[in-house]
């Protein structure tokens, strides 16, 4: 049996791939790399094309005899969905709608899939908890939640089983240093400090330093992507033993302000990193940071990358190598 990835030759899904392989699982990654690169897919059997073609769907579901789908593919920018919210229910609802039927039709029982910190919005109080109010601030987030739901619902009328990852800032790269993140354009703050640390750009421009936090930049929760890997396996075993549908955040519990960040960043790099104050982004929360209580107690999941520094590390160490990502 095998373990379908869509959005596998992404960021986190090429991270998920490896991890996976390495659990000794048989993998096929489905990606249309609108965003992921082909060069990530490390091995396993790679479909390119769009999960909204339905054609392909059946023949991916028919070709092999899938156990599993891993869902990472989506649009996931918090700033675009504000400025194109159709391209997000589009490619994240109609996509997961599509999926979920081929799913049906093929028989395929058991999903885990990308949610996100934004599906809460701004938070009621710290660490946020998988229970607490979701009142999602950007479509991006809107979106998610709406996939969870429809998870919700295809559990109770066909049994498909899920676990939905609410994953808070996925950051940092393998430890091999192999694969990392490139994304074109880069919108995310970290690789945007590495690439004004490698001279690729002049300076950090910061979304607002009038937020309602210590130093007035919004606090974030930073998730080694490896550590997010190995929770998607995780999840994968609840599912095989138990059966039960499950909701989880992943982060690991500590705030850093954009600034902190940029600190820590010129520690790891030695780069002195100068930063100009720009306008807020649309759609941003001022504060998120996770509780993983739930998802440390169920799946045993015990984050190893959990210093920002080593988060930091490790993205420095790819950028440094591959400074055009996967292009050269
Ligand atoms: N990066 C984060 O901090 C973060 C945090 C929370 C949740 N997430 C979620 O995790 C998932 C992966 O995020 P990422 O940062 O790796 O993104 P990514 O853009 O690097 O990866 C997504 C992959 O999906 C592919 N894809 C998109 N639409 C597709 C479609 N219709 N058909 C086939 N392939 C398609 C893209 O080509 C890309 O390779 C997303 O669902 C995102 O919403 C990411
Ligand atoms: O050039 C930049 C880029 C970002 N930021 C700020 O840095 C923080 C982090 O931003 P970014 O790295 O773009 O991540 P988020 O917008 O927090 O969103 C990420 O984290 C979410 C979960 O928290 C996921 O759902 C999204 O998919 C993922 O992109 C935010 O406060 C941004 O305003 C800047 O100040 N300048």
């Amino acid at each position: 049996m095998s373990i379908l990835v869509t959005g596998g030759a992404g960021y986190i899904g090429s991270h998920t791939v490896v991890e996976f392989l390495a659990k000794g699982e048989e993998v096929i990654v489905l990606d249309n790399l609108q965003k992921g690169h082909r060069e990530a897919v490390m091995t396993g059997k790679f479909y390119e094309g769009d999960i909204r073609d339905q054609q392909l769907l059946d023949r991916v579901f028919s070709e092999n005899k899938v156990e599993a789908v891993i869902h990472f593919a989506a649009d996931s920018l918090v700033g675009e969905s504000v400025q194109d919210p159709l391209k997000y229910y589009d490619n994240n609802v109609i996509t997961a709608q599509n999926l979920l039927a081929g799913m049906v039709k093929h028989g395929v029982k058991r999903i885990v899939f990308s949610s996100t910190a934004a599906a809460y919005g701004e938070p009621e109080s710290i660490p946020i908890c998988e229970t607490d109010r979701k009142e999602p601030t950007n479509p991006y987030g809107e979106t998610k939640l709406a996939i969870e739901k429809m998870l919700k619902w295809c559990d109770q009328a066909y049994g498909v089983k899920f676990v939905a990852l609410r994953y808070f800032n996925a950051a940092g790269a393998h430890p091999n240093g192999h694969i990392g993140e490139d994304h074109q354009p880069e919108s995310h703050l970290i690789p945007i400090i590495l690439q004004v640390a490698l001279g690729q750009r002049e300076q950090l421009a910061v979304f607002g330093d009038d937020y309602p936090t210590a130093d007035g930049t919004c606090i974030r929760d930073y998730i080694h992507v490896s550590d997010l890997a190995n929770a998607h396996w995780l999840a994968l075993q609840k599912l095989r033993r138990t059966d039960m549908s499950a909701i989880y955040n992943l982060g690991n519990g500590e705030g850093f302000s954009v600034k902190q960040v940029v600190e820590k960043a010129r520690e790891v790099t030695g780069h002195p990193i100068p930063l100009k104050i720009a306008q807020r982004r649309a759609g941003d929360p001022a504060v998120l940071i996770a509780s993983s209580k739930k998802a440390q107690q169920d799946l045993e999941w015990k984050p190893q990358f959990n210093s920002l520094e080593q988060i930091l590390q490790t993205a420095w160490n790819w950028h440094k190598n591959h400074p055009q990502g996967y292009g050269k």
